[in-house]
């Protein structure tokens, strides 16, 4: 009953969200994949039909391209966050199913893409702009996309709910994940959204000021934090051994 009753409210505030959205001719779409527990973004210009997606799971590939022509969307771009470990991409999927679509990610993350991305560049679609900022630390190519009005903000696992990534493979380095969330997350607006890649706990968005005074680990000084991250003791995710191979190639249709 009570889980009932959360999950609905979870529902009225992306709803409530994607309403404040469109009042500005954004199109906004939160969409979630329950295996790996990560979450997709749609972001669209509803005058010129501009779109891009941040972090599309393979699995869900089907349904995002129905989600993009349902809604009269033109796809230029599939970004991700990083490299991700949990889960393949499904940017190469969307590259077939939407031609025209490019793939994006960070030099930095050693992955194949068409795009690649640096601190502070800018991806433009219709009025609207998505500025990279890079974010280093669970992954070295991790960026967080931030909305040109910096309204919103899509931390990748750099950050996420009362949380943040990993720091125990790929490039891991909790001093530089410290780092990366207090000047580049934390520096935001107070009241910036913050939509993270991930939940496991049924949390949606949250905000500058919501992560500034309540993360249990980033409220923390660099040494305590350190040390948090050292003692997770995490298991491996699942489909690491499939997935970090796969994402290297920007998913698994690009040859
Ligand atoms: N159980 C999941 C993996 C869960 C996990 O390790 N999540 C990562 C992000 S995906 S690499 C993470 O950084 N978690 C931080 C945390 O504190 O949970 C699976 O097997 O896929």
């Amino acid at each position: 009953m009570l889980f009932v009753a959360l999950k609905q409210a979870a529902l009225a505030q992306c709803r409530k969200y994607s309403a404040m959205a469109a009042s500005n001719g954004l199109v906004f779409r939160q969409l979630f994949e329950p295996v790996s527990c990560t979450y997709t973004y749609l972001l669209a210009d509803k005058d010129t039909k501009e779109a891009i997606l941040i972090d599309p799971v393979l699995e869900k590939a089907e349904r995002d391209a129905k989600l993009i022509k349902d809604l009269g969307l033109n796809m230029i771009y599939a970004a991700n966050t990083h490299c991700h470990a949990d889960h393949i991409t499904g940017t190469g999927v969307l590259k077939k199913l939407l031609p025209g679509c490019k793939s994006v990610i960070s030099k930095n993350s050693g992955a194949r893409a068409d795009l690649y991305i640096h601190e502070g560049d800018q991806i433009q679609f219709g009025k609207f702009w998505l500025e990279a900022r890079s974010t280093p630390g669970h992954t070295d190519g991790c960026l967080t996309y931030v909305l040109n009005d910096k309204s919103m903000a899509f931390t990748g696992d750099a950050l996420l709910i009362r949380g943040c990534g990993r720091t125990d493979f790929q490039q891991g380095c909790p001093k530089t994940l410290y780092h990366s969330v207090h000047s580049k997350i934390f520096s935001l607006p107070e009241n910036c959204l913050l939509y993270p890649g991930h939940d496991y706990t049924g949390q949606t968005v949250s905000s500058v000021e919501e992560e500034k005074r309540l993360n249990p680990r980033l409220t923390k000084d660099e040494a305590e934090f350190v040390k948090i991250m050292n003692n997770l003791n995490l298991p491996k995710p699942k489909q690491i051994d499939i997935a970090v191979p796969a994402n290297l190639k920007c998913g698994i249709q690009d040859p």
